[in-house]
């Protein structure tokens, strides 16, 4: 206990001083509380000893209503300052959150941790923030109450005070046990619940495919199965509870029991005075009680220890480094993009292998090839997604790790196949390229990027709210929207993912003027798939088996016998590389 109580305060920063006044009104707190027993024990003391007058009363009635008085103004000030404390901490903790996963390589969210990151921002972030300092101010209190009881215990007869130590020994024991079936409990818990998150957002995500392949049935039952394990998880972790907070009720009883044959004993050997004895029992049925209500929190302090442990775990993934310097020089000889040597693994699956090539200024070029080569790899690595294992990644001469992730972003734009449109105006998620653009430029941009027209004829023009994934918009709508905020952008290098779903011919053709418009003076790196766009490449890469198989212009390829001659071969008699242009 004391041990998470250090850990929240390690993690509290610039909190952790107000958790700590906090503390001092909740002993205070906790002295103010005890006090009317301490002034009871002074009354009967005084009384049997017939020395009380009627100002020894005036003023023992006064101390009564001082220190309940004190008691309620002290708790008002632990709580006030532990709670707001701690919706503050945690504002500023999923912030810094935020800030972590911006930094983490794009592979980290791609590999099932959609789930876990999702439950540990809301469920365990949530629990810690709502429980934490709520539940800290009560076990500072139980904590502080039970030592000033055992302390005045030890004042009044040392035999009651190691008598009193011994019957918090065995609490402790049970305690332990109790801390340690839960432990293992809350873990399995929290983690069913990360589960649960992420089936829950998979069936969400996959409504679409769900329906069109009728498979309501099975993907309802996975997700049924999943809320089943978090019921049972959850009925499990209450019941292993049990057991333990009978055994802590049974110590509780025969503890106070204990004391009380100990307080009688001692006074029948004369070793206790007729009003200790009765000072002593005035708090002794309350002696235990700190201990065991401390010890009933419990189930909720591991909950809190392992929903700790996720924050943690999340918090210790590894950035990708970010401490280069080096700016992109504006003019340079060396070649605008240039790999070499680049070797990449996912793990432990190599997908390059000693890819070398470079590609000057302001030129279009093509990525080609079968797939699963290693196309959307490379685009990846040099937009810094992922970091390689060997060799170089270099635009105009610099290592891409050693330009700060910010500067690096600012030089490319990239256009995904799949348009992800946040739920916003539309000229939010165009000026979004560029925060700073004034109204003229992101309609400029709208207008160049060929969606000016059928912005205008939506209801509210320009202010109209795109629903969640620009799931109100076609295809080519919202290609074409992603489009404008690259131009907005106006970053020298540009990556095009280009889409494979087929749009009609007149959304295709403004897609094709919007992708004219955004390359104008930029590099164009184009991850190809209409034959229309691969001729119009100034040089094509054609990537297959983890390597470069080929590379030069369309006509020098298709003259030469190989793999591209055979590609466009077979694509212009099927469905892939399509003719359109
Ligand atoms: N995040 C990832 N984790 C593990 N393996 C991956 C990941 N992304 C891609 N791969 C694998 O790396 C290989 C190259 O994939 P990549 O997407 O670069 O190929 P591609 O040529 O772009 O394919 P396509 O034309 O189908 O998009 C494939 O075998 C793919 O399964």
């Amino acid at each position: 206990m004391i041990a998470l109580i250090r850990r929240i305060l390690g993690t509290s920063g610039k909190y952790k001083s107000r958790i700590k006044w906090a503390f001092v009104f909740s002993f205070l707190k906790g002295m103010m509380m005890k006090a009317p027993i301490m002034l009871s024990f002074l009354a009967i003391t005084r009384f049997m000893a017939g020395t009380a007058d009627a100002a020894f009363c005036g003023t023992l009635a006064a101390g009564m209503a001082v220190s309940l008085l004190l008691c309620v103004f002290f708790q008002h000030l632990a709580d006030r300052l532990q709670a707001g404390a701690g919706f503050e901490l945690f504002a500023d903790k999923r912030m810094e959150l935020g800030t972590h996963l911006r930094k983490m390589p794009m592979g980290y969210f791609t590999e099932g941790n959609i789930g876990r990151i999702s439950s540990v921002l809301s469920s365990d972030m949530g629990f810690i923030e709502q429980n934490c300092m709520m539940v800290l101010a009560d076990l500072m209190s139980y904590i502080f109450a039970e030592f000033i009881m055992v302390a005045f215990l030890f004042y009044l007869s040392p035999w009651m005070g190691l008598g009193a130590l011994v019957i918090l020994v065995f609490f402790l024991l049970v305690g332990k046990g109790m801390k340690k079936e839960a432990m293992e409990d809350s873990v399995k818990r929290q983690e069913q619940n990360g589960n649960l998150t992420d089936a829950v957002l998979d069936y969400i995500e996959g409504m679409g495919i769900t329906k069109t392949y009728n498979l309501l049935g099975k993907r309802s039952k996975e997700l049924t199965d999943n809320f089943d394990r978090m019921c049972s998880v959850s009925i499990d972790f209450e019941e292993a509870a049990a057991p333990w907070q009978r055994r802590m009720n049974l110590v509780y009883g025969l503890g106070t029991a204990a004391a009380l044959a100990l307080c009688l004993v001692l006074y029948m050997q004369g070793l206790l005075t007729a009003s200790y004895l009765i000072g002593v029992m005035l708090f002794l049925f309350d002696l235990f009680n700190p201990i065991r209500m401390l010890y009933s929190q419990s189930t909720r302090l591991t909950v809190m220890s392992a929903a700790l442990d996720r924050v943690e775990n999340l918090f210790g993934e590894q950035e990708l480094l970010d401490t280069g310097t080096a700016r992109i020089p504006a003019a340079a000889d060396a070649p605008e993009i240039e790999f070499k040597h680049v070797s990449f693994a996912y793990g432990d699956k190599e997908v390059l292998h000693d890819v070398s090539f470079s590609l000057p200024r302001n030129q279009m070029f093509a990525l080609v090839g079968p797939s699963g080569g290693g196309k959307s790899t490379i685009a990846n690595l040099l937009a810094r997604f992922w970091d390689v294992n060997d060799g170089q990644v270099l635009i105009r001469g610099r290592d891409v790790r050693e330009i700060p992730l910010s500067e690096l972003m600012n030089h490319i734009s990239m256009v995904f196949q799949r348009v992800y449109l946040f739920q916003d105006t539309i000229y939010n998620n165009i000026s979004m390229g560029r925060p700073d653009a004034t109204r003229k430029e992101v309609i400029e941009a709208a207008k160049k990027a060929r969606c000016y027209d059928f912005i205008m004829a939506l209801p509210n023009g320009f202010d109209t709210m795109v629903g969640e994934g620009g799931e109100s918009l076609s295809g080519g709508e919202k290609q074409r929207i992603s489009i404008a905020r690259c131009i907005l952008k106006d970053a020298p290098i540009v990556i095009l993912d280009e889409a494979t779903a087929s749009v009609d011919a007149d959304n295709e053709s403004y897609i094709q003027q919007a992708i004219s418009e955004l390359c104008r003076g930029k590099t164009l790196l184009v991850i190809a798939h209409r034959l229309g766009t691969i001729q119009n490449a100034d040089q094509i890469l054609v990537v297959s088996g983890g390597g470069i198989a080929q590379s030069g212009s369309h006509d020098e390829l298709i003259g030469t016998d190989g793999i591209y001659r055979t590609f466009v071969n077979v694509r212009q008699n099927s469905l892939g590389w399509s003719r359109q242009v």
